[in-house]
């Protein structure tokens, strides 16, 4: 039996998970990708129904696991609540919960924190909530698409950078309670994937910004869905809690996300630092003396 500190990787066979945003660019290749996984159930939350996504799913859905509920993540945590809960009646628990919804014009930019930010936290928490140990839960994860916006802030995009750099620091502070709650959480940095969701991209100032067309003969080719949604579940495999994985051009890439400050609680007194810091030196002397 693994230690709580040891890496055990995620087997998803027989899992329940939850994929809001699950018909989108990055969605569908990865729901397709889980499918393939041996998920037991895997439920999609969208905005929509949509035909064609359903239909290109089912095609490599032989066992029917997946099922589609409208669902408008900014509609506000009680009725998210609610969703949840008659999720849980059919599913009998979720295992996972991915949130992979996300927007990036800045035009209607409330909306944009709506949906990237407080949607995504109210999901987190709901799901916290039904999963966490500490309350008669069985434990689980959350996944949360972040961006790469989190990690090197866009200046033509700043309130977008700023709610994916939120949802990054979210998903990091409650990975620390993972010891108590059971919840594994970590973050996911797409770099720019060819998706829609670069279309009709404005600046909060109201420029369109054409991603697309200035990305367009660029030597540095952008990454598709599908080699964003296979990293994804790769990084969903390795199952580290707390990470921070950037899935860019193709390549899946573990990120050491730095913390500059430590708080008076888990800081030693400077006499302690110094008796801590003069018996670690003794100590390695002694040893390299036995030549060890
Ligand atoms: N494509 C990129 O270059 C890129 C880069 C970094 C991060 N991301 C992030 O990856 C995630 C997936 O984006 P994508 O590239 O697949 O774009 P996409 O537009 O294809 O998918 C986004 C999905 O979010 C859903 N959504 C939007 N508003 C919603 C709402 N109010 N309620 C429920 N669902 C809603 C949409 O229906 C859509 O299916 C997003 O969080 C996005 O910010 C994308
Ligand atoms: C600068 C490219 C923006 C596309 C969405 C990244 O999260």
């Amino acid at each position: 039996m693994a230690s709580s500190t040891e890496e055990v990787n995620m087997d998803l066979n027989g899992k329940n998970i939850v994929y809001i945003g699950g018909f989108g660019g990055i969605g569908l290749e990865t729901c397709k990708e889980l499918v393939q996984n041996g998920v037991a159930n895997l439920m999609i939350l969208h905005k929509a129904w949509n035909e064609s996504a359903f239909k290109e799913l089912s095609s490599v859905d032989s066992r029917c696991v997946c099922k589609f509920t409208e669902f408008d993540i900014t509609c506000g945590l009680e009725k998210t609540r609610l969703l949840f809960k008659q999720i849980v009646e059919k599913l009998g628990s979720i295992d996972m919960l991915i949130n992979g919804a996300g927007i990036c014009t800045e035009k209607d930019f409330d909306n944009l924190i709506a949906v990237n930010f407080t949607g995504t936290v109210n999901a987190t928490l709901v799901a916290y909530d039904l999963m966490d140990k500490s309350r008669d839960g069985k434990g689980g994860v959350v996944v949360n698409i972040s961006s790469v916006a989190a990690l090197t802030p866009f200046p033509v995009l700043p309130i977008y950078s700023a709610t994916k750099g939120g949802i990054l620091n979210f998903t990091r502070a409650l990975a620390q309670l993972e010891p108590k709650s059971g919840i594994t959480l970590y973050s996911i940095c797409p770099g720019i994937t060819d998706t829609k969701h670069w279309d009709n991209v404005h600046h909060f100032q109201g420029r369109e910004l054409c991603f697309k067309e200035k990305m367009r003969g660029r030597p540095c080719p952008i990454q598709t869905a599908n080699q964003c949604a296979k990293n994804i579940v790769k990084a969903i495999e390795a199952h580290k809690n707390g990470a921070t994985w950037m899935c860019d051009v193709g390549q899946l890439k573990l990120v050491e996300v730095k913390n500059f400050w430590t708080p008076p609680h888990q800081r030693q007194d400077p006499e302690t630092e110094q008796k801590v810091s003069v018996k670690s030196r003794k100590r390695k002397l002694q040893f390299s003396a036995r030549g060890m």
